[in-house]
């Protein structure tokens, strides 16, 4: 299990995270959402130790951040991190020399079904096959946990429909996912679990097939309720 625990976050002046706790568990999606600017991105950050946060902490399965972490956690930004000049083969096999947790089998399954051709270069890539390269690099790590930062930002509704159908098959298995967005459509019937950030806070933390069952809601139904009130 993700375990946030009150972390509080700074930028300059800017108090960006109040008091911000929640979980995430193996096995489920958690969505973290919030409008532009709340600090989603903040949050996948602190949780992988890239950013450090003034107050709380995080425990990932029980432990606290260090080196070893990076075992059992990857992080997929909202963009590329690979140079422009890589072809696609090219960047598979940079992961796989500095990843002892790349799987080149889930890694070339994913290259198949995203229809990626290897000697394309990444800065060549249109939007979509980028973001799609890009979950590629992340998801063919095994790890317990994959954080995502807006995996459906800017790109076609075709690309966002195949992103999509990757949460529910076996490239997640039982794996414990954290996805951020500010555009719930896309993903709301695939999420266990919504966590809503709001200036500065978690508003709200709950189980969508809970909230389905028991108030017949949906998570625009809560979003509606939380955000005006
Ligand atoms: N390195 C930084 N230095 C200063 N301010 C920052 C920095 N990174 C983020 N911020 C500010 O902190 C706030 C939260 O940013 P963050 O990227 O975490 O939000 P977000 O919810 O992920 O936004 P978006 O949906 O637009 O990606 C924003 O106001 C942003 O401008």
């Amino acid at each position: 299990m993700i375990e946030v625990k009150g972390i509080r976050k700074k930028y300059g002046r800017k108090q960006v995270l109040k008091d911000v706790s929640f979980t995430a568990e193996k096995g489920q999606i958690t969505c973290l959402i919030g409008i532009n600017g709340v600090g989603k991105s903040t949050v996948l950050k602190a949780i992988m130790g890239l950013t450090p946060v003034a107050g709380g902490s995080i425990l990932i399965n029980g432990q606290s951040i260090s080196s070893k972490t990076y075992e059992h956690i990857t992080f997929i930004p909202d963009t590329i991190s690979m140079p422009p000049g890589m072809t696609v083969a090219a960047c598979m096999t940079f992961m796989k020399d500095y990843y002892v947790s790349w799987n080149p089998q889930r890694a070339n399954e994913m290259k198949e079904f995203f229809k990626l051709n290897e000697t394309d270069k990444v800065g060549e890539l249109s939007k979509g096959n980028a973001a799609k390269l890009n979950l590629l690099l992340g998801l063919a790590l095994d790890v317990d946990y994959i954080l995502m930062d807006e995996p459906f930002s800017g790109i076609d509704m075709f690309s966002r429909e195949q992103i999509a159908s990757v949460f529910t098959s076996h490239l997640i298995e039982d794996r414990g996912v954290i996805v951020t967005t500010h555009e719930i459509n896309d993903i709301e019937h695939l999420i266990d679990k919504v966590v809503l950030l709001d200036n500065g806070i978690v508003r709200r933390e709950f189980e969508t097939e809970t909230v389905r069952l028991e108030e017949g809601k949906s998570v625009m139904d809560v979003m509606r309720e939380v955000y005006n009130g």
